[in-house]
């Protein structure tokens, strides 16, 4: 994004939507390089909200999915320098549960920037994964609650 000419940073707010064993992925449909990779759902944070309030916000826009428990759980820096415009995102990633009295199937509601939702299993994860996620995956990040 530019202001004036100069390019800025943008903040975008990332979830881990998790049932089960499972997370919510979708096939982004884009102009740019990450088409077609499979990506949590998410977007910009709009001026005056919390992480969490775009958390639900998001997911809702997206799926139709009402959630439950949303957290923190890390941050990163991303730069897309390759795209047809570059980009930057510092990328808040949260975690979150379905809320317990709402619907669990998620609808394809943007579908000029989804092919659609599913729910894939954690260790047998989809292919290719848009590139933060799948930098994340490799480093060995996991976003489920530890067991003790
Ligand atoms: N959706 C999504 N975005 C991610 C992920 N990792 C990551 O760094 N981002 C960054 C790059 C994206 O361009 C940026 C914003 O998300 P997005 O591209 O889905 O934005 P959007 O159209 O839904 O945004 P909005 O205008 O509806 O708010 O967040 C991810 O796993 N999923
Ligand atoms: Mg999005």
């Amino acid at each position: 994004m530019e202001i004036g000419s100069t390019p800025v940073p943008r903040v975008a707010v990332v979830v881990f939507l998790l049932k089960g064993k499972t997370v919510l992925l979708g096939r982004r449909r884009s102009a740019r390089a990450c088409h077609a990779t499979f990506a949590l759902p998410g977007g910009h944070l709009e001026f005056g909200e919390s992480f969490e309030e775009c958390a639900v916000r998001e997911v809702k826009e997206e799926t139709g999915l009402e959630i439950d428990g949303t957290e923190f759980l890390t941050v990163t820096n991303n730069v897309f320098a390759q795209e047809p415009s570059p980009s930057h995102y510092v990328t808040i990633f949260m975690r979150a549960v379905l809320a317990d009295d709402g619907e669990h199937v998620p609808q394809n509601l943007e579908p000029d920037k989804c092919f659609g939702w599913d729910w894939y299993d954690w260790d047998n994860l989809p292919s290719p994964l848009f590139w933060p996620l799948e930098k994340m995956v490799l480093s060995g990040f996991n976003p489920f609650p530890s067991q003790r």
